[in-house]
């Protein structure tokens, strides 16, 4: 265990069928720092986050955490982390303002870490819109707010750049860096390989159920003395 190492996944599984799997994956979290996995479509990115929030129950596989067995299922593991997942679905009937109040509520969240939310992601001043009326990068936003909305150490976000226009793509940067320095651990996924150079301190890269690489995104791209895209580093 190194010694910023915090969270530890130990031959994480599924068996979705006999061809379709995700097999025998296993890195480690550290505390603070932003971890990107990704991998190309259905190379198993979200299973693997599913598992790691308990949505879903591994076939095989453990998670430790400052070195001792958690279960994802667990409340007390689930108090550690908010998650943004790849596609959320709101009531459109709604107001941006309605449904973020409302995830506050069920965390016993504050309005004025609601109105902080809103201005985070710039969906303040249409905060009284319905849902319906929102776009897809808006909708997204929404879905950001409300992972940033909870005081946890860790905050799991798949796809969270989906959509997103490249201001955006931009501004989320400065919200991950800023979730960093003030001690979070950030662990996205993305397809967005410059995204993963640019904002991440450790990469994995997954496919076909397989985690093929795992390490600083600066050795990744630094072979031999050289620069090497990460592009290049994955796919050659
Ligand atoms: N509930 C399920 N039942 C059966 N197979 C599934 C299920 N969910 C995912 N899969 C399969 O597992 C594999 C991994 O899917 P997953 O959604 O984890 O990939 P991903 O890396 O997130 O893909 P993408 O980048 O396209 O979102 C795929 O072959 C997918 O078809």
């Amino acid at each position: 265990m190194n010694s910023k190492e915090w969270i530890r996944i130990e031959g994480l599984a599924k068996h979705y069928s006999p061809t379709k799997k995700i097999t025998d994956i296993s890195f480690s979290i550290d505390k603070p720092e932003i971890f990107a996995l990704c991998g190309g479509n259905g190379a198993g990115k979200s299973t693997l986050i599913k598992m790691l929030t308990g949505i879903m129950k591994p076939t095989a596989g453990m998670v430790f955490m400052d070195g001792k067995k958690v279960e994802p299922q667990s409340k007390s593991f689930k108090k550690l982390f908010s998650y943004m997942p790849d596609e959320m679905l709101f009531p459109r009937q709604l107001t941006g303002l309605e449904v973020l109040t409302f995830f506050a509520r069920l965390r016993g969240i504050s309005d004025e870490k609601v109105t902080e939310a809103l201005h985070q992601v710039g969906l303040f001043d249409v905060r009284d819109m319905q849902i319906k009326q929102y776009s897809k990068g808006m909708q997204q936003r929404l879905s950001l707010a409300q992972a940033l909305l909870p005081d946890v150490p860790l905050r799991i976000l798949d796809e969270p750049t989906n959509g997103l226009d490249p201001l955006w793509v931009y501004r989320f940067k400065e919200i991950i860096q800023e979730e960093k320095r003030q001690g979070r651990t950030i662990f996205f996924t993305t397809h967005i390989l410059s995204l993963v150079e640019e904002l991440a301190d450790r990469a994995g890269f997954m496919q076909e159920g397989h985690l093929q690489y795992c390490d600083s995104v600066e050795s990744l791209v630094q072979k031999n003395g050289v620069y090497t895209p990460l592009e290049k580093v994955f796919f050659n």
